[in-house]
């Protein structure tokens, strides 16, 4: 795809996640790989519902502002995980209603804040990770991030939202809408004898593809 035809891909799926209420107000950010090896990002305080195509923020590997608008506060964290995980071509950050919730619960397992109930978590998502607690635009999320980016697909920041990687942006939202409606069904089954996936069942599913 060309730089024109990414940029109207992120202003329209941007669009269709503000209708299906999956970002509200000026929450959230997203970036993708530009054929040139730089970065599109949502420019910081920008609506999902509104965003313009030609004031689209571009920034560079380190970080450095080359065009358009200013870019995230969280650009820098987007960059860690380009950084350490050359499968990843686009990132969604939310803060989506049921992610939100679930990332606000104490005793989150670390390494897994969802245990596998049905397939389509585990092909798409496989394990989310839980970042711990970090004031919005903190530098230490990158830092966080970059250690874990080499080995999961998505990311759950304590207190805040979720982190989703895609091999392009259409592959990061429906990552990201398969994690959202995977944590509503975890939070309506909260209290419920659930039958999860055993282990032979989520080795089957890994690497089949989607
Ligand atoms: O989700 C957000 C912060 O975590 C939104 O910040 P930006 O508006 O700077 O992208
Ligand atoms: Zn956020």
């Amino acid at each position: 795809m060309t730089e024109q035809q990414l940029r109207a891909q992120m202003v329209s799926l941007a669009r269709s996640m503000f209708e299906r209420g999956y970002a509200t107000g000026g929450a959230g950010n997203l970036s993708l790989k530009l054929p040139d090896g730089n970065f599109l990002a949502t420019p910081t305080g920008s609506s999902f519902g509104r965003l313009d195509a030609n004031t689209l923020s571009v920034v560079d590997i380190d970080g450095n502002h080359l065009s358009g608008d200013k870019p995230s506060k969280e650009v820098a964290f987007h960059l860690a995980i380009y950084r350490n995980n050359p499968a990843c071509n686009a990132i969604v950050h939310l803060h989506s209603t049921y992610l939100t919730a679930l990332s606000c619960l104490e005793g989150l397992d670390p390494d897994n804040a969802i245990r596998p109930f049905t397939p389509y978590y585990v092909m798409r998502v496989g394990q989310l990770p839980v970042i711990p607690y970090l004031r919005p635009g903190d530098p230490q999320i990158a830092t966080e991030l970059a250690n874990r980016a080499g080995d999961y697909r998505a990311f759950l920041l304590a207190n805040h939202g979720p982190v989703v990687t895609g091999t392009d942006l259409c592959d990061a939202v429906d990552n990201a809408e398969e994690l959202e409606e995977t944590a509503k069904l975890a939070l309506m089954l909260d209290g419920k004898a659930i039958r999860y996936l055993t282990a032979a069942e989520v080795t089957a599913l890994k690497g089949r593809g989607k």
